[in-house]
C-alpha cells in the first residue's frame, strides 16, 4: 500500500501548482508538545477514512470535529489532507487553523520540496517526514528546508533499522514511533516499547497509530513517549471532547 501511495504522489507532485499563501496564526508544535496540559500530550487527529479501515466517520465536519478536540485539551492537531486514500483534504487544515488556537500538523505524504512550500501556504504548523518512504539524506533535505521555512517535523519511523539510518545523517527534534507496519497494517503499541531506548535522549517521542484505550497510554508513556498522536480511537466516538475523557480513563476531559 505505502508504495502504491507514494507513486500517486509523485503523479500529484508533477501537476502541483502552489496555492495561495493563508495567512493564519503560527503555533510552535514542538513547544505544544513539550508542555503539555497534562503529563502526556495528545496529538488529536482529523481522520475521516483510511486504507485500512475504509470510511471511519460518516457525519464528518472537520470544523466541528477540531473545535470539539480542543474543547477536551488536545494539545496539538493532526488533519489528514491526503484525498484519494484518506478523503482529506488541504482546506480542511486552513479552516481548522482559522479556527482554533493549537498548532496543526500536515499529515500527508512529503516527498518533494514543492509539498514543503505547500504546506507552509495551506497554514501547517508541521509536517510529517516519514522514514519508510525517504532515502535519509533525502528526508534530511526535506527537513532543512522544513525548518528554515518555519515548520516544525514529525519524523516518523516503524523499525529500528529505518531509526538508526536516520541518526546516523542527523537527530530529529521529534521522532514518531509508528505502531502501524504501513506495508502490512499490522499494529500494535509494542513497537514504541522496542524501538523508544533507541531513540535519543534530546529527541521527544511521538508513540502513533493503534492507542486504544488508557492501558495503551500508560504502556507507551511508561516506555518513554513524551506524546500519543491518536486518530481512529478518537473519531469512532461521536463526540470527540468526550472521546478524549474516555481514552485518557477521566470523567471529564481535564486528564
Ligand atoms: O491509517 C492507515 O490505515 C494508514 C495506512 C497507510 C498509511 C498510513 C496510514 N495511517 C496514517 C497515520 O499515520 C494514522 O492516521 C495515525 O498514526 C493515527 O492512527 P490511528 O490512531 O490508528 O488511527
Amino acid at each position: 500500500m505505502l508504495d502504491k501511495i507514494l507513486q500517486t504522489k509523485k503523479e500529484e507532485v508533477e501537476a502541483l501548482i502552489l496555492p495561495e499563501k493563508q495567512e493564519v496564526k503560527k503555533v510552535s508544535f514542538y513547544d505544544a508538545l513539550k508542555n503539555p496540559t497534562h503529563t502526556l500530550a495528545l496529538i488529536a487527529e482529523v481522520k475521516r477514512a483510511s486504507p485500512s479501515k475504509g470510511l471511519i466517520k460518516e457525519d464528518f465536519n472537520h470544523v466541528q470535529i477540531a473545535r470539539d478536540y480542543e474543547a477536551g485539551l488536545a494539545d496539538a492537531l493532526s488533519v489528514l489532507t491526503d484525498q484519494e486514500y484518506f478523503m482529506g483534504n488541504q482546506s480542511f487544515l486552513t479552516d481548522i487553523k482559522k479556527t482554533v488556537n493549537l498548532p496543526v500538523l500536515r499529515k500527508d505524504f512529503i516527498i518533494d520540496p514543492l509539498q514543503v512550500e505547500e504546506s507552509v501556504r495551506i497554514g501547517a504548523d508541521a509536517i510529517l517526514l516519514i522514514g519508510e518512504a525517504l532515502e535519509p539524506a533525502k528526508l534530511h533535505e526535506l527537513y532543512v528546508q522544513a525548518k528554515e521555512s518555519g515548520l516544525d517535523c514529525l519524523v516518523e519511523v516503524h523499525a529500528l533499522d529505518t531509526l538508526t539510518g536516520i541518526l546516523d545523517v542527523f537527530t530529529p527534534q521529534i521522532v514518531g514511533i509508528n505502531n502501524r507496519d504501513l506495508h502490512t497494517f499490522v499494529t500494535s503499541v509494542e513497537q514504541t516499547r522496542k524501538i523508544a531506548s533507541y531513540v535519543p535522549k534530546e529527541s521527544l517521542i511521538v508513540s502513533e497509530s493503534g492507542i486504544v484505550n488508557t492501558a495503551d497510554i500508560l504502556s507507551v508513556k511508561e516506555a518513554g513517549a513524551e506524546a500519543v498522536l491518536v486518530g481512529e480511537t478518537l473519531m469512532r466516538e461521536s463526540n470527540q471532547t468526550e472521546a478524549i475523557a474516555h481514552l485518557f480513563g477521566v470523567k471529564h476531559a481535564n486528564r
